[in-house]
């Protein structure tokens, strides 16, 4: 139980309430939260990012993460530069942390998300000492919008595997160093680290074997399924269009392709008859998403294995959206980073949203298509029937 209240401290976005056999976690955003995005720009250095990231579409990206939170409003957001790197304990020096600070007042905001993969426990208690609310970076957010959408216990379970190393790198800061007990809402003589550490190991030993076993059992369906049809897996960047297009060649009534970043967080299996009459199993999957801490990745392990597994892979993007060229350099990075050796063997690379004015026309896929109206569609099916990476020979 008390871990269970450092937990609630540790970040103070998130409730956690004790459930029958361990840890559930609930979101705190009842009542939402007025939130003033900051994308800090790194000005020049060996940390600036790849120069396909344009820093105002970066921004950009953080509002709609933030807004795909129901009741999470954005009142400002701003690029706010720093040199170097994000490394410094309040990230910016003193005057930008007093303009943030003043800027979060005047538009009322309750909440401060910082554009950056994963803030330390040093600066987000030291951000939260300069500011008084609560400061989010991308993995939280990301965590409340998997928490508050996933459906399936196996997304449940990969969701609470990805929390501990969070919480075992707070724990260990809370612990270890003086601290505010108005972030904190707990006497340091309750809390003992040896225990909390002992629980959290326990937990994360449960978590892995009960992933484990989902995993197996993933693997042996795929194995099974595989002896008689071609496992093809769709993957792509958040909302590129990946659960329309196994709508569009599968049929299936239960796909509902959504405006929404992480619309899909749940692997689903659908099957289609190619015009050779063979058939396939198509999976849709979760979107990859840039700037995300690798063990984030590595908790959806049980998920990915159907990408890692599949006989080829459909990479869609879209490339009506302005910064598709680094979606698709962070999509292939994560491939490699999953286990997946051979991109130009396993993978087949498909432009979409061709229809939409933004389309770039030099986008050099293997293929074009429109998920929409459908362009593009026959051929694609075409190659899918002639690729000849399937272990079962047709
Ligand atoms: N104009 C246009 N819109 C498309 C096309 N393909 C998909 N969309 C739209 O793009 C949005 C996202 O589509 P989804 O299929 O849900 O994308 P996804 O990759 O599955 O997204 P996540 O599951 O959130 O990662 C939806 O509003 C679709 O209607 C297309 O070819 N043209
Ligand atoms: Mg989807």
């Amino acid at each position: 139980m008390r871990l269970c209240r450092v937990m609630r401290c540790i970040s103070p976005s998130i409730r956690h309430v004790a459930d029958g056999d361990g840890w559930m976690q609930t979101t705190s955003h009842d009542s939402g939260h007025n939130v003033l995005v900051i994308h800090p720009k790194i000005r020049w250095g060996k940390f600036s990012p790849s120069k396909l990231k344009d820093p105002q579409r970066q921004l950009d990206e953080a509002v709609t993460l933030v807004k795909t939170l129901p009741r999470f409003r954005v009142v400002q957001s701003e690029m706010i530069a720093v040199d170097y790197h994000t490394k410094k304990k309040t990230i910016w020096g003193r005057g930008n942390v007093q303009n943030i600070r003043k800027m979060a007042v005047e538009n009322r905001a309750t909440a401060v998300m910082v554009n950056i993969d994963s803030l330390t426990p040093m600066q987000q208690q030291g951000l939260y000492e300069e500011w008084n609310m609560p400061v989010y970076d991308r993995y939280n957010i990301v965590m409340e919008i998997f928490k508050f959408y996933a459906q399936t216990e196996e997304a449940r379970l990969q969701i609470k595997l990805a929390e501990i190393p969070y919480i075992r790198n707070r724990l260990f800061f809370m612990l270890s160093s003086p601290c505010d007990p108005t972030i904190l809402h707990v006497h340091k003589e309750d809390t003992n680290r040896s225990d909390f550490m002992e629980a959290l190991r326990m937990r994360e030993q449960k978590l892995r074997k009960k992933i484990e076993e989902v995993k197996a059992q993933n693997i042996e369906r795929m194995e099974k399924q595989r002896n008689v049809y071609p496992l093809i897996a769709i993957v792509g960047y958040t909302n590129a269009g990946k659960t329309s297009l196994a709508k569009r060649l599968t049929g299936a009534e239960s796909l509902v392709p959504k405006d929404r970043l992480f619309a899909t967080l749940d692997t689903t299996r659908h099957f289609a008859r190619l015009p050779s009459g063979r058939k396939i199993c198509l999976t849709d999957t979760i979107g990859f998403l840039s700037d995300l801490p690798i063990h984030l990745i590595d908790a959806f392990e049980a998920t990915l294995a159907h990408v890692k597994k599949a006989d080829l892979i459909i990479h869609i993007r879209d490339i009506s959206h302005p910064d598709w060229r680094a979606q698709s350099e962070d999509v292939e990075r994560t491939l490699k980073s999953i286990g997946v050796e051979n991109l130009e063997e396993q993978v087949i690379t498909i432009d979409n949203k061709i229809d939409r004015p933004e389309a770039d026309p030099e986008a050099e896929g293997d293929m074009q298509i429109s998920c929409t109206t459908g362009e593009g569609m026959e051929e694609l099916i075409g190659e899918i029937d002639k690729a000849r990476n399937y272990l079962i020979i047709w």
